[in-house]
């Protein structure tokens, strides 16, 4: 088991194309517990998750838009349709994001990497269930807009969205990994 378990870490892909099924309610509910096993410092558990599927897409999309329209001057409603439908390119978007707290001794910036490394370990429980999974960020992550429009709290941190589905088509290629020039040995 431990050395299909590395396999299957080594050879994880994200993808882009995805239709449904999106995994179930049960589905969802595994995954996101062993994805809150994740590293953690001072146990402060900062993840948070918000699953949109079906016509909840809209509301993402509607998110996007709004972010759209207060970033770009003259923005025409022709392009409404075309940002909400990002919202539709998975069955399901995750959002994750980082519930910062103000800690002696664990600063947002560990509370953040502990919400990614969630967000790590969903990609891997997608997969692990025969799903497929592709992280997104891009800027309207890191706004406080889109904040507000989340209804987010002012210190939390967009983690990213987690597209998830199930893959058009199965990768057959086993992703490179170079190691050489990322990894040095210190012993003695
Ligand atoms: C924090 C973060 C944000 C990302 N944002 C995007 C994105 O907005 N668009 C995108 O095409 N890929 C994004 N990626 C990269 C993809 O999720 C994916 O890792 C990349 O396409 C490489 O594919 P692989 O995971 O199969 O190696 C992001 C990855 C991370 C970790």
């Amino acid at each position: 088991m431990s050395k299909e378990f590395i396999t299957f870490m080594r050879n994880r892909v994200s993808q882009a194309a995805l239709n449904s099924p999106a995994p179930s309610e049960s589905e969802w509910e595994s995954i996101l517990s062993a994805a809150s096993r994740a590293a953690d410092h001072g146990n402060l558990k900062p993840w948070r998750f918000c699953i949109y599927e079906g016509e909840g897409r809209a509301k993402l999309g509607q998110i996007y838009w709004h972010h759209a329209l207060s970033e770009v001057e003259l923005m025409p409603e022709s392009k409404e349709d075309a940002f909400v439908k990002k919202a539709y390119r998975a069955p399901a978007v995750l959002l994750i994001y980082a519930r910062i707290q103000d800690h002696p001794k664990v600063p947002p910036i560990e509370q953040i990497m502990a919400a990614s490394a969630a967000a790590q370990q969903v990609l891997l429980g997608l997969n692990a269930l025969g799903y497929g999974g592709m992280w997104r960020s891009g800027p309207a992550c890191f706004t406080q807009k889109t904040k507000e429009l989340l209804s987010l709290e002012k210190n939390d941190q967009i983690i990213g969205l987690i597209y998830a589905g199930t893959p058009k088509e199965k990768s057959a290629f086993t992703p490179e990994v170079e190691l050489g020039t990322h990894l040095k040995w210190v012993r003695d």
